[in-house]
């Protein structure tokens, strides 16, 4: 069956825009490489404070934004962009709506922003909101790059020859449309002058910072979760040659996600001058996102019901699977420290840092990965990929990263939280904020240590990637010869 398919859909295949994917998959690998060694670098200046040089653009309050923006914009954006326009190709039978043209407008034009945005950071341009630092001017930029994406999107939907949308297209569509609407209103500034960078929030006060919260919770939601559910319904099936375990699932879960996620911002302002049924409301939205969250990760996890076995050997299927338990493993602690009386000990500390990271590192990260190493065989027509003995390699280094980050960050975190509200004998705090940082010491080098793992695994993935575009093959017949490799080898 599989083989006749193929072969009509061989017949009347479009011809779909290849060259736009190649490019923002190479931008994903670029720009994850940067925004690794910025944030491994960063842990260091935690640990050592002397590695901030003395120097205005190379202190810590600079360099952190560009390791957030470097790796949830251009690392996690280019790779929902590669990926989201590769799959929607696919999934419609259609090539890109608007031609090469806008595709390329799309590349260029999103790589402009994120150089426009870097720079500024390290110039000390920011507007000092959370994952919205750029100024207006790079604000306007990208509003107008997201246009042209939602155009080229949507009207590849619409253009389709496939009667039947697939869920992940409903879900990059959800974090297209939702980040347009956050970015737009969490942006909403006065310049203060034409030529000038700086300019001030529409908003001020406590409804600022719930601006800015309904903004960083749901770029958490649509951009890092929503983007690569996506991304996940595409490459866990196709990885492991089986079709979604529930159909309806997806669907249920879809609906249940967009509709609680954009409640649940004001877990993040817990303890602060946002009224108490606001709190509330943000916690009772967060611990019911538990339960969209985990219909996604069972219907990751389950579509490999009878494909288990390939886990052994397919070291791909390793990162897309891990991802998936990663994904959900943060969002049951995610939950849990947006209940009041847990935030109470986890707000401010590193725990927040380690939740952010197992999130980052083992769900976006992994995920994407895998993908990436879906797609570049398939995109540079190599028989398969250089090696898989080095995505194994990668796999490994990379997962010890993880585990030394999130391990180190749960007891720093713990720790810090639990010095801070120790009182003595005669009510008097009993540690002093500087104790604190000097008995988190250890576990910064420890993070960074991860990071240095981390950054490793993914400097051997370039160099698989690069053999593999060349269209090497390193002799590995163990591996190859197992019957699932061979029939994972691409097809189409
Ligand atoms: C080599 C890997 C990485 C290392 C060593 C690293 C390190 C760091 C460090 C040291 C911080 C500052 C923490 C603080 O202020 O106390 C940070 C913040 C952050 N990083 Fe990473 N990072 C890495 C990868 C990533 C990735 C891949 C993502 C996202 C996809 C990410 C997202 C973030 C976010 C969102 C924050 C802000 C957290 C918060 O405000 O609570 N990081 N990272
Ligand atoms: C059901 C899902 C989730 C819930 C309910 C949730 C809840 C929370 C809570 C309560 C905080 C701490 C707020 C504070 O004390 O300041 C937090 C922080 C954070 N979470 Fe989650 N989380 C979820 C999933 C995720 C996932 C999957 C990721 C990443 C891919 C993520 C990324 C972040 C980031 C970046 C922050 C730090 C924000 C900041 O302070 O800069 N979360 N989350
Ligand atoms: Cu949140």
């Amino acid at each position: 069956m599989a083989a006749a398919g193929t072969a009509l859909l061989a017949a009347d295949r479009p011809a779909y825009n290849e060259d736009v994917v190649r490019l923002f998959t190479i931008a994903t690998v670029f720009w994850g490489v940067v925004g690794f060694l910025a944030g491994t670098f960063i842990a260091f200046q935690l640990a050592y404070p002397a590695l901030n040089l003395g120097l205005e653009w190379t202190t810590f309050g600079r360099l952190r934004p560009l390791h957030t923006s470097a790796v949830i914009f251009a690392f996690g954006g280019n790779a929902l962009l590669a990926t989201s326009l590769y799959v929607v190709q696919r999934t419609c039978r259609a090539p890109l709506f608007g031609g090469p043209l806008l595709a390329n407008f799309l590349f260029w034009g999103y790589q402009l922003f994120i150089v426009l945005a870097a720079s500024g950071y390290v110039m000390g341009i920011t507007e000092g909101r959370e994952y919205a630092e750029p100024e207006w001017y790079t604000d306007l930029w990208l509003t107008l790059v997201w246009v042209v994406y939602l155009v080229v999107f949507f009207g590849t939907i619409v253009t389709r020859k496939e009667p039947h949308i697939y869920v992940a297209n409903w879900f990059y569509l959800a974090f297209i449309v939702t980040i347009a609407m956050l970015h737009i209103v969490n942006n909403l500034s006065v310049p203060v002058s034409f030529f000038g960078t700086k300019s001030y929030s529409l908003f001020a006060g406590v409804q600022d910072a719930l601006t800015q919260w309904w903004y960083g919770h749901n770029a958490v939601g649509f951009f890092l979760t929503a983007g690569f559910l996506g991304m996940m319904y595409y490459f866990v099936p196709k990885q492991a040659e089986r079709p979604v375990y529930s159909y309806r699932l997806s669907i249920i879960h879809f609906w249940a996600l967009i509709f609680l996620y954009i409640w649940a911002g004001p877990h993040h302002l817990h303890f602060t001058a946002l009224p108490d049924w606001a709190q509330v409301l943000g916690m009772t939205f967060s611990v019911m996102l538990w339960m969209p969250s985990w219909g996604g990760m069972i219907n990751g996890l389950m579509t490999l019901r009878g494909a288990w076995d390939k886990l052994r050997y397919d070291p791909v299927l390793r990162f897309l699977v891990v991802s998936v338990a990663f994904y959900g493993m943060s969002t049951f602690e995610g939950p849990l420290m947006s209940i009041r009386q847990v935030n109470a000990l986890s707000h401010y500390t590193d725990w927040t840092v380690g939740h952010v990271h197992s999130g980052a590192l083992g769900w976006v990260a992994f995920v994407s990965f895998g993908a990436v190493y879906y797609l570049v065989p398939r995109l540079w027509k190599a028989s398969r990929l250089y090696s898989l003995k080095l995505v194994e390699w990668h796999f490994w280094i990379a997962t010890m990263g993880i585990v030394l980050y999130i391990t180190a960050m749960w007891v720093s975190g713990i720790m810090q939280g639990l010095m801070w509200r120790s009182y003595d004998a005669l009510g008097f705090l009993q540690f002093s904020f500087i104790e604190t940082v000097e008995a988190m010491h250890p576990f910064y080098v420890i993070r960074a240590l991860g990071g240095v793992l981390f950054t490793t695994g993914s400097l051997i993935m370039v160099y698989n990637l690069w053999r593999t575009a060349r269209g090497d093959v390193r002799a590995e017949e163990e591996m190859v010869l197992k019957p699932a490799i061979v029939a994972a080898t691409p097809a189409e």
